[in-house]
């Protein structure tokens, strides 16, 4: 039985004032539930979210990570310094990450390693694919190119105690949300993949959230989609009460 998870990804938004103004009243609405909700927020957010929500169910996640301990990578943070603070979650290659920052399938595939090799940190892998290659088709093609790369030499357990998000590169930010019936394929082709890689235990306990303009109108047809256990939630995750609302789909 896979417990729902809603997470936000707040990206590049909130300062610390602003990031304390959403814990406090989140805090009031926040009832605690039967789905699992975390926030992943900048890095200079994070220790804030934690103290916040202490001695709630609320977690909190970082938006990446480096594959090294430490070292000359300027502008970087890496697992010990996430350890430190306590981080529930982390988000792994995002489509923003793999557009403007570089990131691969490679560095995702190490990074993932680190996370699950040596943490409690549950890693959101992300996975989805762009217009233009949803227009040709080629969707679960990209997707299963994605997934066979970056869980590369993971163990079944391992991902099992994953969540892997799809998250359609057309479908973020732009309104523009999957039918629930293009996220819940695309879903059900991603356990598929699970299963043939790994076995049909781990199939079943991987956690698989759809991305791309989830808001309170859209989640509850979303989230009844039996392939499809949770959403990552952007801009909606920015405002307290949407995103209660989503939780509450
Ligand atoms: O990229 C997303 C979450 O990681 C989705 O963002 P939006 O919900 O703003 O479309």
């Amino acid at each position: 039985m896979r417990i729902p998870f809603i997470a936000g990804n707040w990206k590049m938004f909130k300062t610390k004032k602003e990031a304390k103004e959403f814990a406090e009243e989140f805090r009031t609405l926040y009832k605690d539930t039967d789905v699992r909700t975390a926030i992943c927020a900048p890095f200079t957010q994070l220790d804030t979210l934690k103290e916040a929500f202490a001695g709630t169910s609320i977690g909190v996640g970082a938006q990446n990570v480096h594959f090294e301990d430490e070292g000359a990578f300027t502008g970087e943070i890496s697992l010990p310094m996430l350890k430190e603070i306590g981080v529930d979650y982390c988000v792994i290659g995002h489509s923003e990450r793999r557009q403007y920052f570089n990131e691969t399938d490679e560095t995702v595939n190490l990074k993932l390693k680190k996370l699950l090799n040596e943490s409690d940190i549950v890693p959101i892998l992300c996975v989805g694919e762009n217009l233009e290659q949803r227009e040709a088709g080629s969707e679960k093609e990209i997707v299963e190119g994605q997934i066979r790369a970056d869980l590369a030499g993971i163990s079944a357990d391992k991902v099992a105690s994953m969540v892997i998000a799809y998250e359609p590169i057309w479908a973020i930010g732009t309104g523009k949300t999957a039918t629930p019936e293009q996220a819940g394929e695309m879903c059900a082709v991603i356990r598929g993949i699970i299963e043939e890689l790994y076995d049909e235990d781990t199939c079943d306990r991987v956690i698989i959230q759809y991305g791309g303009s989830v808001k309170p109108e859209n989640a509850t047809e979303i989230m009844n989609m039996d392939e499809i256990d949770g959403a990552l939630v952007g801009g909606a995750s920015l405002i307290p009460q949407k995103f209660m609302d989503i939780i509450n789909f």
